[in-house]
């Protein structure tokens, strides 16, 4: 069918054609058929939308598809049913259960890039592979196919550190210290980070409230070789494009599957050519990873699937029993981060994984002694030369190297929860909190989060403050209020947990 191009203004958040009612019947197309529009040498693929605003003889794209091609006005184009592409059989073998080949994950994985599969069997993908799995051979396969369907970075500035984590845990602002600590030592560290898969803030979203995340390689490479460092949104690179359309899926069903997190954190760090990566897996009650023995074993993947890659992977399991340091939320965890690169000082949390992590780093990329490189992370971070670092990031990534973290706009509708008794704070429910967060608007509101005044251990008298909620609408700080009030995130106890008579 050769039909005339209309550009519709409009975002669907999907690759969306649409096509006249008798057109459609005429070409036997059916609502949310994948179609191929063919344009010279270019192929395009999208999901039918049957409307009669669209006249006969043309086709309406949203601006979603310019993004894949950019269409002009009025051009003529050919349009054929898409059929099915052999890679839904893929994903029904896994959805059985069966282990797939390296050419039926390559095929899948380009499909998804394509765009040639739709949401609904992406979701399937995903979810199968958070039933069934994948087992090492599938997961480096998965990993390989999702760098080499994108871009390749080839930094000059050798070693090229990098550190990322599994995520899930709250408030974890942790690696917008680690990066400019590593890169004031002198190392190179290209962080590329996604936006929150399962928690309320990723670490894209953060860094998004004070500097641009969305950059091209090029400018990528121009920064990282100035300045040693960037912190930047895997997903706005054409580093591992499936990675970020996968992610959509795990976002929606709030899931992340192991094999799947794998290949998309070790895939970034391939694409990006990073040579030492070091892993951060929080540990605990309410996070991805419930037990040290889980940390270990899949400490032990990242490692045997670094070496398949050609990179040295080292692992560090870290306490993810309760959120790090006070808030959760884009823009307050942009100003907890701020404040303590500014002072060297904050949240022991932070503080403590922060120096930690980059110690680590610092010791694995040669300039700091075995042991010492925790004690050089944390005089590196208390002689400001860490804020000097952040501050060339924030400049050459197109922000205000001068911002303070009152400059940070927070949400302006607040609620504050107090201790209904007296006792010892015993724990801090981190799906609750994250919940909580999300029902706030985060982290499309970059204002919504909360702020915590206790941590657990700590004694509170009845009345004192436990946390505040704030959101950037009435509507959405409603939401959270009945959120806080049904999951109760915070347990206090006295010495005297229970009293037992008369069983
Ligand atoms: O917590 P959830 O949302 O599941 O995981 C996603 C977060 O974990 C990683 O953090 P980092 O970039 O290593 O700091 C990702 O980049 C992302 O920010
Ligand atoms: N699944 C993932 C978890 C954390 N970070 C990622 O980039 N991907």
């Amino acid at each position: 069918m050769k039909v005339k191009v209309r550009i519709l203004d409009m975002y669907s958040g999907r690759y969306s054609i649409f096509i006249n009612e008798k057109e459609a019947k005429k070409a036997k197309l059916h609502p949310d058929d994948l179609v191929k529009l063919e344009a010279g040498k270019k192929t395009v693929y999208g999901s039918v939308v049957i409307s009669n605003l669209i006249k006969e003889g043309e086709i309406g794209v949203s601006k979603d598809i310019l993004q894949l091609h950019n269409f002009s006005d009025g051009e003529i184009v050919t349009v054929v049913p898409g059929g099915t592409p052999e890679s839904v059989r893929y994903i029904k073998k896994k959805m059985m259960g069966e282990k797939l080949r390296k050419v039926e994950i390559d095929a899948i994985i380009k499909d998804i890039v394509d765009r040639k599969l739709r949401d609904i069997e992406i979701s399937s993908f995903v979810t199968s592979l958070e039933i069934n799995g994948l087992d090492m051979d599938e997961i480096a396969a998965l990993t390989i196919a999702m760098a080499e369907t994108g871009d390749m970075l080839d930094i000059d500035r050798k070693p090229i550190m990098d550190v990322h984590s599994i995520g899930g845990v709250p408030g974890n602002k942790t690696n917008i210290l680690v990066v400019p600590i590593v890169a004031a030592a002198g190392l190179t560290i290209p962080k590329t980070s996604s936006r929150a898969i399962t928690s309320a803030a990723g670490t894209a979203d953060v860094v998004e409230v004070f500097a641009e995340v969305s950059f091209s390689l090029d400018e990528i490479k121009r920064i990282v070789e100035k300045i040693g460092a960037c912190l930047v949104w895997g997903g706005a690179l054409n580093l591992a494009p499936a990675d970020d359309i996968t992610i959509k899926s795990e976002r929606a069903l709030s899931i992340d599957p192991t094999g799947l997190m794998l290949a998309s954190i070790m895939s970034k760090k391939y694409a990006m050519g990073s040579q030492y990566v070091l892993i951060d897996i929080p540990t605990g009650k309410g996070v991805k990873v419930g037990t040290v023995d889980e940390a270990r074993s899949l400490a032990r993947d990242f490692i045997e699937l670094g070496k398949r890659l050609g990179q040295y992977v080292e692992v560090a399991i870290t306490y993810g029993g309760q959120p790090i340091g006070h808030t959760v939320g884009p823009a307050l965890e942009a100003r907890e981060a701020l404040q303590a690169l500014m002072t060297g000082k904050g949240p022991g949390s932070l503080i403590e994984k922060a120096t930690g992590l980059a110690g680590i780093l610092l010791e694995m990329g040669g300039v700091a002694p075995a042991g010492m490189g925790k004690k050089m992370a944390r005089e590196i971070l208390e002689s400001g030369k860490a804020y000097q670092k952040m501050r060339e990031i924030i400049e050459e990534q197109g922000g205000n190297p001068d911002i303070k973290p009152d400059d940070i706009l927070i949400g302006a509708k607040t609620y504050t929860f107090t201790a209904p008794t007296s006792g010892y704070i015993t724990s801090i429910d981190n799906k609750a909190i994250t919940g909580i967060a999300r029902a706030a608007g985060a982290p499309e509101d970059k204002g919504a989060g909360i702020e915590l005044y206790v941590k657990v251990g700590e004694k509170v008298k009845e009345g004192d403050p436990l946390f505040t909620i704030y959101a950037e609408s009435e509507v959405r700080l409603d939401q959270a209020i009945v959120f806080a009030r049904r999951a109760e995130p915070i347990r206090i106890e006295g010495m005297v947990l229970q009293r037992i008579g008369n069983i």
